[in-house]
């Protein structure tokens, strides 16, 4: 059955994420969003919520930025519920074209973001969106990567925030809204 209120929704996004101690390397608990998409009430469940704090929080997006590669699984989704456009933010060399990158590092590792220089328009209203924030290092050098584009960005959105790990104060003056907090 279909759920219906945000607690319903809420919870069931939460009975569909699965941890896994230990991976990618030790020591990191990895929480892992695939039994949502496996699940299509879960995950109408994660763009119904989405979509309800983007029409009242940042009613005049234009355009929804995903996250390569998690990202590029709700991104969609929420743009074309939302009727706007999905760029994609992708890990450096995969894009044609002349790109703007940016370089971070993130809870396992580090890596570079890039984008193509025309993605964005200036002073387009963009959203972020990823799966997940965790040392906030992959959101941060987004949020840089949009400011370098001139884009106007309006916050970010993911499902699961790593509450400890504190990303969310490594992505300001850029806010997050997530659905489920560790
Ligand atoms: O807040 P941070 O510490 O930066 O970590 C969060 C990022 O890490 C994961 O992506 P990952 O780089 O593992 O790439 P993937 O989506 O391609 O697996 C996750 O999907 C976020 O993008
Ligand atoms: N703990 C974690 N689980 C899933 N994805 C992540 N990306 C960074 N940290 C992560």
């Amino acid at each position: 059955m279909a759920a219906n209120t945000t607690e319903a929704k809420l919870d069931l996004v939460k009975k569909h994420i699965k941890a896994f101690p230990d991976f990618p390397i030790k020591g990191i608990l990895f929480r892992d969003i695939c039994p949502i998409l496996k699940d299509p009430g879960a995950l109408t469940a994660v763009i119904d919520l989405f979509e309800e704090h983007v029409r009242q929080t940042h009613h005049q997006v234009e355009l929804i930025a995903g996250l390569d590669a998690r990202g590029f699984l709700f991104g969609p989704l929420l743009a074309q519920r939302l009727g706007v456009g999905f760029v994609l933010i992708r890990k450096k060399g995969k894009l044609p074209g002349r790109t703007v990158s940016v370089p971070y590092t993130l809870e396992y590792g580090q890596a570079e973001v890039e984008m193509q220089e025309d993605a964005v328009a200036p002073g387009q209203k963009v959203l972020l969106i990823d799966d997940l924030l965790a040392t906030g290092g992959t959101l941060s050098a987004a949020c840089e990567l949009l400011r370098k584009n001139k884009a106007e960005l309006l916050g970010c959105v993911v499902v699961i925030e790593m509450k400890d790990l504190r990303g969310s104060e490594r992505i300001k003056p850029a806010t997050v809204f997530s659905l489920i907090q560790y």
